[in-house]
């Protein structure tokens, strides 16, 4: 069956259906990665976009239960070159096409991915549909150009009901969840941490409830400047308890301090980006899922100084408070999917709580990669 993908500014692509039948509406973006595309499904942060694999074969390990980082996609629709029909892998249990259409996301394969790609570096990341329906072009460029067609606040789609905990130790940390990826939970798990996962709208004082030694601030999707009443959250806590920002966490923290935060042209999304420690001059290559940034020179007037950069085009990707002990990083370090050069920050963090339970003064944050 015929699919297509339709952008904003009337540019249309043709390939095959796959996964589920119907329409998706979304900002699309791409990822380079060569394989975690099932991470990629279901890391909430991508919650309402539509994601172009820049690989050309994509689901050729199939997939499998350990690979989830939620428990289901939240991405709206998903668009390779071609999809592995025949998978090979000892964990697989299923295939690409199966997962999508079970869990109702629309794909399309077989179009032309390098030329999307090379559209959406050239013009940025727009708003776009793919159909399997036969809806006039014109059908869909005015929806395209409605207003409230995407949600704004995403975090609320994917965020906690209920308070949940895991993992046991002698650290507790709160994790705010904006759409908390399962990679993190496990790297503080595997610390010796007890982490209660909060709802994104839980109030700082709910959170001091808990007697936290530490808060975590997750990735999530959407614009950051989307959810001020978090950013309120985020200053009452800056201070009172050590704090680490991912993703989502680290722009909630640069707002929170006075930062702005801007949309990038197209974004970073990939496996293979690298990062510079300022400390060191050493070099990471890291995972990155992120859209917005933090506005480096927006940095001057507020208590945060700059830690790490991207080396490809030296964004911001790193910043700790001068005062106060909280630090946050642009990229992943928990690395599902992707290299582990800088899962180290999980012990920074883990280290910052132990010497703040201790009384002791401020420590000098050694943010280093391992
Ligand atoms: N992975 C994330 O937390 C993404 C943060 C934010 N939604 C962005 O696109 O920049």
């Amino acid at each position: 069956m015929r699919a297509r993908m339709i952008l904003q500014d009337g540019s249309v692509w043709e390939g095959l259906a796959f996964g589920a039948e119907g329409e998706a509406y979304g900002d699309v973006v791409f990822n380079t990665g060569m394989t975690g595309y099932q991470e990629i499904l279901t890391d909430p942060s991508y919650c309402g976009q539509i994601v172009a694999m820049t690989y050309p074969l994509i689901g050729n390990y199939g997939i499998n239960e350990q690979d989830l980082e939620s428990r289901q996609p939240h991405l709206r629709g998903f668009i390779v070159k071609e999809w592995a029909e025949h998978p090979s892998n000892w964990r697989s249990v299923s295939n690409l096409h199966a997962f999508l259409l079970e869990r109702g996301v629309v794909g399309l394969s077989g179009a032309d991915t390098r030329s999307l790609v090379r559209h959406l570096r050239e013009r940025g990341t727009m708003k776009g549909v793919i159909t399997t329906l036969e809806m006039p072009l014109s059908y869909y460029l005015d929806r395209l150009q409605e207003e409230d067609l995407l949600a704004r606040d995403l975090v609320a789609e994917v965020t906690t009901g209920e308070p949940f905990s895991v993992g046991a130790g002698t650290r507790r940390v709160v994790a705010l969840d904006c759409g908390i990826k399962a990679g993190i939970l496990d790297e503080l798990t595997a610390r010796s941490c007890e982490v209660v996962v909060v709802g994104a709208h839980t109030s700082a004082e709910e959170i001091f409830a808990w007697k936290p030694d530490g808060v975590f601030l997750s990735n999530g999707p959407g614009d950051p400047q989307d959810v001020p009443e978090i950013v309120e959250t985020v200053k009452a806590l800056i201070g009172k308890v050590p704090l680490f920002g991912i993703c989502l966490g680290h722009q909630l923290i640069a707002l929170a301090c006075g930062a702005r935060i801007e949309r990038m042209k197209y974004g970073h999304r990939g496996t293979n980006h690298p990062v510079k420690e300022l400390a060191t001059g050493r070099c990471a290559i890291t995972s990155q899922n992120h859209g917005f940034v933090v506005n480096a020179a927006s940095l001057a007037d507020t208590e945060l100084e700059i830690t790490h950069l991207n080396l490809n085009d030296g964004t911001v990707e790193g910043l700790r408070h001068r005062n106060h002990p909280c630090f946050s990083v642009q990229f992943h370090p928990e690395a599902r999917p992707g290299p582990i050069d800088s899962r180290g920050l999980f012990d920074s963090f883990v280290q910052l709580i132990d010497k703040h339970k201790e009384g002791q003064p401020l420590p000098e944050l050694q943010l280093r990669f391992d």
